[in-house]
């Protein structure tokens, strides 16, 4: 018998699920054994073309999902409601849900984890961070027996995109953001990805699974987007070997009693894995204590690459209903807490403009010193009114390093502060 599905939303992701389904039917049912249906389309407004059978399209989402014949729901719509109750009350019904919203789960995933594990159903979602990328299974299940040190990830595939045209293009920030909202990378409110909110709820989902610790939520990360990046960052960057970066980075404490996680600029090295990730791709760079260094790339955003992964875990949801069984997610917690980013150790990158007279480095180097900063390297540029100092720090505590640029800040021999981010080193 076909494993029917109902949709929830018809947009960039949810028609390229709608094609799919239907052109690779044949093929789907010989490899699965069972064939996979659209069932019904639940969308906001059924007088559109959308190339879909027009019988299929309803507005009212609230009873498809809970229609007897509908086996499955893929929710595609975005945001927090209606997508939660949708998903509450479809799961209650013993339907099995695949989705691809990272906001909902990191905001509320316990409640929908802890429901479905209840019921019995399956709750997938794969699609929900770095699209197409298989990622989410293979640290759930693949690195189940591993312990998980850190993750690394270029996550949004929208900041990627316009990072990377500022730096190899020297594109402007507006221009590359409607490229990306053209290309349909972009979430319908594109703050969500230049302000950092989209990958600060895709690294709680990381944290989640990667430490096993449940109660993470885009709350408890440290978000800074990139509409502070400027063209003078990225120069300096350039100029010390480096390249710009949004990172998502989930980490174990030094004594792994608690964990950091958060978003923000990176200047990275050229020689890491992670600085050759181009265009809107996404990549994610694992630690694990046996497997060592994993790294996961490929296409993080668009329409297609994004169906591709609801589709496979449709596939898992057919395979398991053939197989009687479900898989539940969430039972156990190390209840690990998230600790505060002044915690967190980093290294800074800071370029200071300054007067060009004896005594502003050895200034500058007890400023660094006060608060407990070594200095890993500092080289100047320019001369006279155009003296600039370029610092990096050895890695401290994020709330010294903070301390130290707010009082360069307010010193009279720094002009201004013109450039500071967060360094990641790499160590082979
Ligand atoms: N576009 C992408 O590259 C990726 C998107 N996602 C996620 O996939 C989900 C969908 O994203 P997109 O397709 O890009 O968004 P979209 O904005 O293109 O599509 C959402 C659709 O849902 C419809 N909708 C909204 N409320 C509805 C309701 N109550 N009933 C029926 N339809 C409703 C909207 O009219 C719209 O057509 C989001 O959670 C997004 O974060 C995840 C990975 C990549
Ligand atoms: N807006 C997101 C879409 C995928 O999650 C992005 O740009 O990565
Ligand atoms: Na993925």
């Amino acid at each position: 018998m076909a494993m029917k599905v109902a949709l929830l939303g018809c947009g960039v992701v949810g028609s390229e699920v709608v094609r799919l389904v239907n052109e690779q039917s044949e093929e789907l049912a010989a490899r699965v054994g069972t064939r996979i249906e659209i069932g019904g389309i639940a969308v906001r407004r059924t007088d559109r073309d959308r190339g879909v059978d027009p019988a299929l399209l309803t507005t009212d989402a609230a009873s498809l999902v809970t229609r007897p014949d509908i086996d499955v729901v893929v929710e595609v719509i975005g945001g927090i409601e209606p997508a939660r109750s949708l998903i509450l009350a479809a799961i209650g019904a013993g339907k099995s849900v695949v989705t691809a919203n990272k906001a909902l789960l990191a905001e509320d995933g316990q409640t929908l984890h802890a429901a479905a594990r209840e019921a019995g159903v399956d709750l997938y979602y794969e699609a929900s961070v770095a699209g197409a990328i298989p990622l989410l299974r293979p640290l759930r299940d693949s690195l189940a027996g591993d312990r998980v040190n850190r993750v690394l990830g270029i996550v949004n595939g929208t900041t990627n995109y316009i990072l990377d045209r500022m730096d190899s293009l020297g594109a402007g920030f507006t221009e590359s953001l409607e490229e990306a909202q053209a290309l349909g990378y972009a979430e319908a409110d594109p703050t969500a990805d230049v302000e950092g909110f989209d990958a600060a709820a895709k690294a709680a989902i990381l944290a989640r699974l990667a430490f096993h610790t449940q109660k993470v939520t885009a709350a408890d990360v440290h978000r800074e987007g990139i509409t502070g990046v400027t063209a003078g960052d990225i120069a300096s960057a350039r100029a010390m070997g480096c390249v710009v970066k949004l990172l998502a980075i989930c980490q174990r404490s030094e004594d792994g009693a608690s964990v950091g996680v958060r978003v923000h600029p990176v200047m990275l090295p050229l020689e890491h894995p992670l600085a050759g990730v181009k265009e809107a791709y996404n990549a994610v760079f694992v630690e694990a204590e046996s497997a060592g260094r994993l790294m996961f790339y490929g296409a993080g955003a668009g329409g297609t690459p994004t169906a591709s992964a609801v589709l496979g875990d449709l596939v898992a949801v057919a395979r398991n209903r053939l197989a009687g069984t479900s898989v539940s997610e969430g039972g156990h917690d190390t209840g690990l807490p998230v600790h505060d980013m002044g915690e967190t150790v980093t290294s800074y990158h800071v370029a200071l403009d300054v007067a060009d007279r004896p005594g502003v480095l050895s200034k500058v180097a007890e400023i660094f010193a006060d608060h407990g900063v070594s200095i890993r390297n500092v080289r100047q540029e320019g001369r006279g009114e155009d003296a600039q100092l370029v610092l990096v720090s050895h890695p401290a505590p994020d709330a010294a390093l903070r301390s130290t640029v707010a009082d360069l800040r307010g010193h009279e021999m720094v002009r201004e502060v013109a450039s500071v981010m967060r360094v990641e080193t790499f160590a082979d």
